[in-house]
């Protein structure tokens, strides 16, 4: 054959040419990405990876990098501090495990912020947004956060257990086996979360052995879509017009001003009430953000919470006996909890906090430097501080809530469930990040502990009940059984 003929055309040879050249921009701009992130650590050791600790492609793809820095907690060497730097996606993050280094990063500064969210799936809210209109933020959901709220929350608890014992036909066998239990906890908290957010109280009706995987949020999301919007956007005398949409039954019947009902403890009317102003509600996006915040920030937190603390109690029987024999000292008569009683549990509160402690649902929380900053690191085995490390305007700071809480610094016999050390006054509380630290620690900490308080009452209150736990049949299943 002759030879010329197999030369490649010089369409190809332009179209191999540009391919070349695109690759190694691609690999010069992975390269420029690696050393910029290397600059923006200044240089702190640690992973060097592919992607990032937050990338969304690491996520998807479960990298190595995504399962370990998290678990583990803990790094090797001889500081609290470590470092992750990708080179395909991802952001490069300043790693920091000690409760000083914490304080410095989530205290009443301004040195430091929070990252600038990309997505703010319903508008602007208290969680996402920065110094500057966090405080109008925080004034608008402030009020919805009293003993009213907490009061419901604890009524709706109760009721959603009751519902679950009746619908699931609880009492009328010996033992339960919960094949997923993640399912009932995060079905439970999102149940309870709808209720006191929006007054909306989805009955109890799904089996959640008939549930399997899904769990029925995409519903109750759009009947919260489906009102929420048109309650906000609509001013008071439209509710007499004659248009369907804004005549609903449950808009137009409630007077949002008014106190006296029950269902007005909720925090989407408390929100509407406390930004009425003269009789005219001060509508914007910011009400409707911050009211479905709570739905987010309040759902699978609380969930994760109540799965690692049943699946706690269920192994360590010691404390699940000590928590019961609370419940039988602070009601010796037998009759129900009310929200009255809340304080006197201190027992099971102290297993909430040791659950949290050992598996935060909320693992790390991110700061942005929002000028050039130092940062003192401290000695893995002493606390003191070895040496600072300068951070860059725009440096981001991770705090691992893991790794704090498994610091034997800060929590001696860090991987074992002992609440008793909640009542050890040596303890330092302040090392506790479950809920965040400083200005933005989290505003449902009572609602969550609330919720969960009345959860392990109820479990125990269905007679004499102990939590077990027996492995699954199938390894890869998953499942628990109580
Ligand atoms: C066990 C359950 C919960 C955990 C572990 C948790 C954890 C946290 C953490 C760590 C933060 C601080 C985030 C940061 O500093 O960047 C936070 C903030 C927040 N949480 Fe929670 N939370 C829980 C339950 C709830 C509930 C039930 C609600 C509401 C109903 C809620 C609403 C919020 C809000 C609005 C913020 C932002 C506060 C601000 O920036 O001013 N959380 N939460």
């Amino acid at each position: 054959m002759n030879p010329i003929t197999r030369r490649p055309s010089p369409e190809k040879i332009a179209m191999l040419n540009a391919i070349l050249a695109l690759g190694a921009l691609f690999a010069l701009s992975r390269l420029y990405k690696f050393w910029s992130g290397l600059k923006a650590v200044n240089y702190v050791p640690g992973m060097r990876s592919a992607f990032g600790a937050r990338s969304n492609v690491g996520f998807l793809l479960r990298t190595r990098l995504n399962s370990t820095l998290f678990s583990n907690g803990l790094f090797e060497g001889d500081t609290d501090i470590t470092s992750v730097v990708p080179w395909l996606h991802g952001e490069p993050y300043v790693i920091v495990s000690s409760m000083k280094m914490m304080h410095q990063v989530l205290g009443y500064s301004d040195t430091y912020d929070k990252e600038l969210s990309t997505t703010d799936l319903f508008g602007v809210n208290v969680a996402t947004v920065r110094k500057g209109p966090w405080k109008r933020h925080r004034r608008i959901v402030h009020p919805s956060f009293s003993n009213k709220l907490y009061s419901l929350v604890w009524k709706e608890s109760m009721q959603t257990f009751r519902d679950i014992i009746e619908a699931e036909g609880w009492d009328k066998t010996q033992s339960v086996a919960i094949p997923v239990l993640s399912d009932l906890t995060s079905k439970c908290t999102l149940t309870i979360v709808t209720s006191c957010a929006f007054g909306i109280r989805s009955p109890w009706s799904d089996s959640i052995a008939q549930i399997g995987q899904g769990l029925p949020l995409g519903k109750c999301l759009e009947l919260v879509t489906e009102d929420a919007p048109v309650r906000l956007l609509t001013p008071k005398w439209a509710y007499f017009l004659p248009i369907k949409a804004i005549k609903r039954e449950k808009i137009a019947g409630e007077d949002v001003a008014s106190d006296s009902a029950e269902g007005n403890n909720t925090i989407f009317n408390t929100i509407i009430k406390a930004n009425m102003d003269g009789g005219k509600f001060a509508f914007d996006d910011e009400v409707i953000g911050n009211t479905f915040i709570m739905l987010f920030a309040g759902h699978e937190t609380t969930s994760r919470t109540l799965n690692a603390l049943l699946t706690l109690l269920a192994l360590y029987q010691e404390e699940q006996e000590k928590a019961y024999q609370e419940i039988k000292r602070v009601l010796p008569d037998g009759r129900d909890p009310t929200f009255e009683d809340f304080e006197s549990f201190t027992q099971i509160r102290n297993c909430i906090q040791e659950t949290m402690r050992i598996y935060p649902s909320v693992n790390f929380i991110i700061r942005e430097a929002m000028e050039d900053t130092q940062l003192n690191v401290t000695n893995r085995a002493t606390g003191d501080v070895s040496h600072t490390v300068v951070l860059e305007k725009g440096a981001r700071v991770l705090v691992n809530v893991v790794g704090i809480h498994r610091n034997p610094r800060h929590f001696p016999d860090p991987d074992i469930f002992k609440s008793s050390r909640w009542d050890d006054d040596s303890i330092d509380t302040d090392a506790f990040a479950g809920f965040g630290q400083g200005p933005r620690a989290c505003i449902g900490r009572k609602f969550s502990l609330a919720e969960a308080t009345c959860f392990v009452y109820c479990c125990s209150a269905t007679g004499e009940s102990k939590l077990t736990w027996r492995r699954a049949k199938r390894a890869s299943s998953g499942s628990e059984e109580f």
